[in-house]
Order: structure tokens, then C-alpha cells, then sequence
């Protein structure tokens, strides 16, 4: 039977565990992303595919199922994995997409290196994603793609099925033309993505910047524009922008931009911080530190996301205000990215260095001024640091959209608590109510964090409560659901492009 949705993301979307000698296909112990969501539309869904990688080594391979069917799913909806060696892993995800396309995604190009890309290895694994999606979608499917690691895959589903539906959503930034352009295959990338029927990003700026870069390299039209949807903040944050471009033609088909940002689970992150259990891990952490100020920062390592400019504020905090010092706790995680990735080793020392010297400096017997993690905390483990911590700090240079501010809010459910965010966040420009910061800035960041650190019980809820009705409105269903409306309000398959 073909699918009507064919979904293809890199991860598979359950945990394997082997229960009595058997493999099962569970849920993913973590709610945490966009798995669970988008796992339930794959599960409503009449016949559905989910298209993703597996490592294994050339004697699995030859013994493989290659279609899984997950615990207590139905026989239409299955999962087809892509068998991968560990070198092709390596060279596809490790290097080329983490070593040349993220840090010009998120405008670092000094950190883009060239050299050790293997863009023919990256063509054949999208190609093989492509196929495999060509052989599961029924004519009138909706193909929707994730990510920049499946670039070339709109346009190998093209060359076979000219009429079937193609979603793409970009979770990382989108650059401006002057940083995207130096990517060496900047054509069969925006060829490819001209292929779709809708481009999804989270942002206007990130759709703006991508029709830029379309308009830089071909000869594309601008057949809609207009206002932004009052969704985001249309002036004055760093990535504000109050128009953006709706439809593009190319070549005789229709491509429609959108921006849509992901959400979070607010009724089930609220549920879990309300429980026994994690108010339980509240109160002990309460009990721990006394009346301190609690601050958290949560996310990966990674160059973009801001440690080292948190810490230096920290350290500057602890200076110019040693009264504090004793009376303020940070609680960091900085989770290392999977094993083997060469681009976070070095701002992983950098993290464990700068926080090493920070505890040396100010450190007393009863008090210690960073508490860092570098393994996952335990889902609920993070909820209690969340529903406890005062303040959260989330700082990075450059992210997608950044999903630890929306948790946290949803963690909060309006009641207090105060969010430090980075302008140079997605989230920013949807969350006005935050203590927005402009990481680059010393001054800037040292007075985010006094703000933060003085702000009244009353401005606190009050700021809490508009940003708790945005995370409720804007939930990860919203998100989803909207990308459907959105894939639906384009031409049929078949229907000639509007153009
Ligand atoms: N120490 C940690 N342990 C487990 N999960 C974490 C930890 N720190 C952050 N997370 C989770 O990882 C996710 C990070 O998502 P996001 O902020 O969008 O950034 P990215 O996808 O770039 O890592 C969030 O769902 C957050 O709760
Ligand atoms: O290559 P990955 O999967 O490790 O990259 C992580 C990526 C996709 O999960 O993260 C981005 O997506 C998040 C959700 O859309 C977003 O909040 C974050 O800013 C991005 O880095």
C-alpha cells in the first residue's frame, strides 16, 4: 500500500530496546522535540512512511529489516530505515553537514571548512532518501522533508514524481545571501529547494533571507508579498522584519514560503512539573540553596548557542557585584553533541575550562557558583531545575528558534520567574516579553542579567503571563497543523502552478 504521508527526518522517531532477546521499536524515553508530534501525525495518518537513517556495520546490513512497524502501531504506518556505514555517517552528518552547512547557516563562516566535505557522498545519501520516498508515495502524497541534511532530496522526488506535494521545514537559521552564497553547491541547493511546494522556516527573516538567495542566484519572480502575521514582533528585535515574500515562481511552478515557528508541550511540560514527584525535586532543590537566586541555561554544546559569552557575564556579575557572590547559583547544561563530532571539541574544553576557573575563583565551602552537566539530565530531573530556577539564561549568538524558552515558560504556567533571551534567537521575535539581550555586547548582557535579577514579583507574572498565552496558542500542534493548512493551500497535484 503507497502512503499519503511520506515524513522524512534523519532520526528515527522511537528507542530500540531489546525486551527477551526480541527488538522492540518503544516511544523515545524523552518528550523533549518534535518527534512525539510529529509521531502522532504520522500514526492518524491512513498509510504513512517515516524515512530515516541507521547506522550498521556491512554484516547488519545483510540482515536487516528495513521497515519496522513501532509498539502498538498500525501495519500502515512504518518506519523504513536507510542503512548507513559509520564512515558514510561520519562524512554525511559529522562533517559535511555539521562542518560546512551549519556554521554558514548560522553565519559563522569562519568556522565553515571546505576542504573536508564529501558533497558526492552527501548527493547519494539525499538520493537515496529521495528514492526511497518515490517508492512509498502514493501520487497525491504529501512528501514533507526536515532539514538541511536532506537539501538535494526535493529535487531527485521531482525527476520521478513531478505532481507530487513537497513540504520543507528548515529548523536552523536561514543566512542572508552574502553568507549563503559562499557555499560552494549554493545553486543545486536553491535549485532543489525550488522544487517544493512549500519552504517552511520558523522566522519571516529566515524566509526573507532565503528569497533573497533565491532572487541572488536565479531568475526567480515575486508573485506575493505582505505584512507579517502578528505572530511576530515586525520591528525593533534584532531578526524583526515586517513584510516577507509568500509566493515565488520559478520555471512555471509555484513555491510558497511560509513561517511558522515550532512550538512546545505546554500542557504536558505543566503536567509534569505539577506532579508529586517533581515538585517533590522543586522543594529539595529549595531546600538546598535557601533563598539564592536560582539561574539555568540549558542546552548542547556548541559555538552558536553562547556558553562562553554567559560566562564571561557571569564571572563579570560575580566581580562587579561580590555581594552576590554566595547568593547566586548558575545551573548549566552544556550536553555533548553525539561522539566523534571534531567541530564541538573544542568548545566543549572551552565550556569545562571557563566554568573549572569561574568555581576556582569564587568557590567557598559552602557554596559553589556553577553546577554544569554534560551528560542529558533526566527529563524530569530538568523540569524541577526549570519550575525552580528564577531566572533562565539563554544566550546563543545564533538559533533556529531555540525550544529551552518555550519549555521554560510552559514550565512556569504564568506564575513568575524571569527568561533572558538571546535577539539572535528565532524565539525572540515571537517572545517580546522576555528580557531580550544582545549576546555580542558586554554592557548589554551585564545589564540583562541586573534586570533579570532585580525585576519585581508583579512585573515578573506580569511578563509570564503574555508569554505563557503565546507558548499555549503557538503549541507544537499549532505547528503542525500549520504546516499542513499551509501544504493543503497549495496547487493539487495535477492543478496547473498558479503563476
Ligand atoms: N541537559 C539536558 N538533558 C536533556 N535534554 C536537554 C538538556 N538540555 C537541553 N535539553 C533539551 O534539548 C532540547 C534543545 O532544543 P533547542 O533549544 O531547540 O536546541 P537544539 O535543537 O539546537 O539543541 C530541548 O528540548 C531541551 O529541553
Ligand atoms: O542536526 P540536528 O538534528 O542535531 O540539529 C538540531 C536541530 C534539529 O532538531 O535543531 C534545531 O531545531 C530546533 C527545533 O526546530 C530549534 O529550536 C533549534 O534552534 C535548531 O538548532
Amino acid at each position: 500500500m503507497k502512503s499519503s504521508l511520506v515524513i522524512l527526518y534523519h532520526r528515527e522517531p522511537y528507542d530500540e530496546v531489546v525486551v527477551d532477546g526480541k527488538t522492540v521499536y518503544r516511544d523515545k524515553k524523552s518528550p523533549n522535540g518534535i518527534v512525539p508530534t510529529l509521531k502522532t501525525f504520522f500514526a492518524n495518518a491512513e498509510s504513512a512512511t517515516w524515512i530515516a537513517w541507521k547506522q550498521m556495520t556491512a554484516k547488519q546490513q545483510s540482515n536487516f529489516e528495513e521497515r519496522v512497524v513501532m509498539e502498538g502501531g498500525k501495519e500502515s504506518s512504518q518506519v523504513r530505515r536507510i542503512p548507513l556505514s559509520a564512515q558514510q555517517v561520519k562524512d554525511f552528518y559529522y562533517i559535511t553537514a555539521k562542518e560546512a552547512f551549519w556554521p554558514i547557516l548560522h553565519s559563522f563562516p569562519e568556522h565553515f571548512t571546505y576542504e573536508s566535505s564529501d558533497w558526492d557522498n552527501f548527493k547519494a545519501i539525499n538520493q537515496l532518501f529521495a528514492d526511497a520516498a518515490c517508492e512509498d508515495a502514493a501520487e497525491d502524497a504529501l512528501i514533507w522533508i526536515h532539514d538541511y541534511n536532506l537539501w538535494l532530496t526535493p529535487y531527485y522526488i521531482r525527476q520521478k514524481m513531478p505532481n507530487v506535494k513537497i513540504a520543507f521545514f528548515h529548523h536552523t537559521p536561514f543566512p542572508a545571501a552574502d553568507v549563503f552564497n559562499i557555499l560552494h553547491w549554493r545553486e543545486a541547493i536553491v535549485d532543489s529547494l525550488l522544487c517544493c511546494d512549500l519552504c517552511g522556516f520558523h522566522i519571516p527573516r529566515y524566509v526573507e533571507n532565503f528569497a533573497g538567495v533565491a532572487r541572488s542566484l536565479r531568475d526567480v519572480k515575486t508573485v506575493e508579498r505582505g505584512p507579517v502575521r502578528e505572530a511576530f514582533t515586525p520591528h525593533g528585535v534584532a531578526l524583526s522584519e515586517p513584510d516577507m515574500t509568500t509566493k515565488l515562481s520559478y520555471q512555471g511552478r509555484t513555491v510558497h514560503l511560509d513561517a511558522f515557528p515550532v512550538g512546545t508541550h505546554p500542557q504536558y511540560i505543566a503536567d509534569v512539573v505539577n506532579s508529586e514527584k517533581v515538585q517533590a525535586s522543586i522543594k529539595q532543590i529549595r531546600d538546598d540553596i535557601g533563598d539564592n537566586k536560582l539561574i539555568v541555561s540549558a542546552g548542547r554544546v556548541d559555538y552558536v548557542k553562547g556558553a562562553k559569552e554567559m560566562l564571561l557575564c557571569y564571572e563579570r556579575l560575580l566581580t562587579r557585584r561580590p555581594e552576590l557572590q554566595g547568593k547566586v547559583n548558575l545551573v548549566m547544561t552544556a550536553v555533548k553533541a553525539a561522539a566523534g563530532m571534531r567541530v564541538y571539541k573544542t568548545a566543549q574544553s572551552q565550556i569545562e575550562q571557563m566554568v573549572g576557573k569561574i568555581n576556582g575563583r569564587f568557590s567557598k565551602l559552602n557554596w559553589t557558583p556553577i553546577l554544569l552537566f554534560t551528560e542529558p539530565v533526566p527529563y524530569h530531573e530538568l523540569m524541577a531545575f526549570y519550575g525552580t530556577a528564577d531566572i533562565a539564561w539563554i544566550p546563543p549568538l545564533r538559533d533556529g528558534l531555540n525550544l529551552v524558552a518555550k519549555e521554560y515558560i510552559a514550565a512556569h504556567q504564568g506564575r513568575d520567574g524571569v527568561l533572558i533571551l538571546s535577539e539572535f534567537t528565532g524565539s525572540a521575535v515571537e517572545l517580546p516579553d522576555a528580557v531580550l539581550t544582545n549576546p555580542y555586547s558586554d554592557k548589554h548582557m551585564d545589564e540583562s542579567i541586573d534586570q533579570a535579577l532585580a525585576m519585581s514579583p508583579e512585573e515578573q507574572q506580569e511578563r509570564m503571563q503574555r508569554l505563557h498565552q503565546v507558548v499555549l496558542q503557538y503549541d507544537v500542534k499549532e505547528w503542525a497543523n500549520h504546516m499542513f493548512r499551509a501544504a493543503n493551500a497549495t496547487a493539487s497535484p495535477g492543478e496547473p502552478a498558479l503563476v
